[in-house]
């Protein structure tokens, strides 16, 4: 049987590698990474990629070390790779035990509600590349936070003192997106008195928030990537390539993948984008967070007020398919409702 072998460098061009390479079976992990911890590292994988195998070498002695591999495969390889034959029994796969002690001492993110073992992940792999350039790609279900996580990585990260510049790019005509992201020189289409600089200048030091990127036309793709892969704008009517210090956080709420898959998102730009992916959970995967989340609405919209025991057990029964802005709204109306009350009943409560 014939491997491929795949060599990177660091850990995140290790992910962009397994991104590109979906099925990989088993990774070969000397801990000693120069830009993320083994634990930190091996918590990505575990998220992005389950069905993956981890050895972990011992980098002193270049051994396998044991307990390290989970399938038959990757126990050959273990065996073969370890001259001691030190793990040919290995059996448990490399849960990220210490990946999810780290997860659970990651400081909160400011004004993200949530403590659900989903939503300490999502602090602790905000944290972990905030102070980073790595490109981000946030995903989830509408409603479940992804402009708020988009927000917070900017607020912690050096480049907190400059612009936050969100582009929405479903919400701008695609006619448009091009001269509203890259600018235009004077001339570039009639009515273009004079040249403007695009959302991506306006965002030079600091984060563009590319949000629904899955609605970018395929189009813009290509540019687009020369823009996230070498910091190289190009007005519209323009020839010049302008260099821009700009860090890319993007969002999608659609199946990338798939669209990648109909041709309908280029996959080098998807790779790109993917290399470190933050995946958040539907709010009915983490009900646990659903009355710390009430509470929270409920101090925003009607200070002192406190919701009754009937009225959090009626919201925990419910499913919540627009997930968290569901839920703010449905208590910035209870608060309506309530009117002078101290107390926000099941009554108030419209699901
Ligand atoms: N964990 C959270 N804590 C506090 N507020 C939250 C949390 N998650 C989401 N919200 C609030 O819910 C609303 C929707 O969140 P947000 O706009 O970030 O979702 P989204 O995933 O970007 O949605 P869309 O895909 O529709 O753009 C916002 O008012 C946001 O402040």
């Amino acid at each position: 049987m014939r491997w491929s072998l795949h060599e990177a460098t660091s850990g995140a061009e290790a992910l962009e590698s397994l991104h590109s390479q979906p099925g990989s079976e088993v990774l070969l992990l000397d801990p000693a990474l120069p830009d993320l911890l083994p634990a930190e590292f091996c918590g990505i994988v575990e998220q992005s990629f389950p069905q993956l195998k981890i050895l972990m070498m011992d980098t002193a002695t270049c051994h396998v070390l044991p307990n390290s591999a989970g399938s038959p495969f990757a126990s050959r390889l273990a065996a073969a790779l370890d001259p001691e034959h030190k793990t040919q029994e290995v059996e448990a796969a490399a849960k990220p035990v210490e990946y999810l002690r780290y997860a659970k001492d990651s400081p909160r993110l400011r004004g993200v509600v949530g403590e659900s073992p989903a939503m300490m992940q999502v602090y602790a792999m905000t944290h972990m590349v905030a102070s980073r350039e790595t490109t981000v790609l946030i995903t989830g279900e509408s409603g479940t936070g992804k402009d708020l996580i988009a927000q917070a990585i900017h607020q912690i990260s050096p480049r907190r003192q400059a612009p936050f510049i969100v582009v929405n790019c479903a919400a701008i005509p695609e006619a448009l997106l091009e001269s509203e992201l890259f600018g235009y020189a004077k001339g570039a289409f009639t009515g273009a008195m004079q040249s403007r600089i695009g959302r991506i200048h306006a965002a030079q030091g600091g984060t563009l928030f590319l949000d629904e990127i899955g609605d970018m036309p395929l189009t813009l793709q290509s540019k687009i990537l020369r823009f996230v892969e070498q910091g190289e704008v190009q007005r519209l009517g323009s020839n010049d390539n302008m260099r821009v210090d700009v860090r890319v956080v993007a969002a999608t709420n659609a199946d990338l993948q798939g669209l990648v898959k109909q041709k309908l998102f280029r996959e080098d730009l998807y790779y790109r984008l993917a290399i470190f992916p933050i995946k958040l959970a539907p709010l009915r995967d983490r009900d646990h967070d659903v009355p710390k989340l009430a509470q929270f609405f409920v101090e925003k919209f009607c200070p002192g007020v406190t919701l009754t025991d009937e009225a959090i057990d009626a919201l925990c029964r419910h499913k919540w398919p627009g997930n968290v802005r569901e839920l703010r709204n449905v208590i910035e109306r209870a608060s309506i409702m309530a009117g002078p009350a101290h107390e926000l009943r099941a009554k108030d409560i419209f699901l």
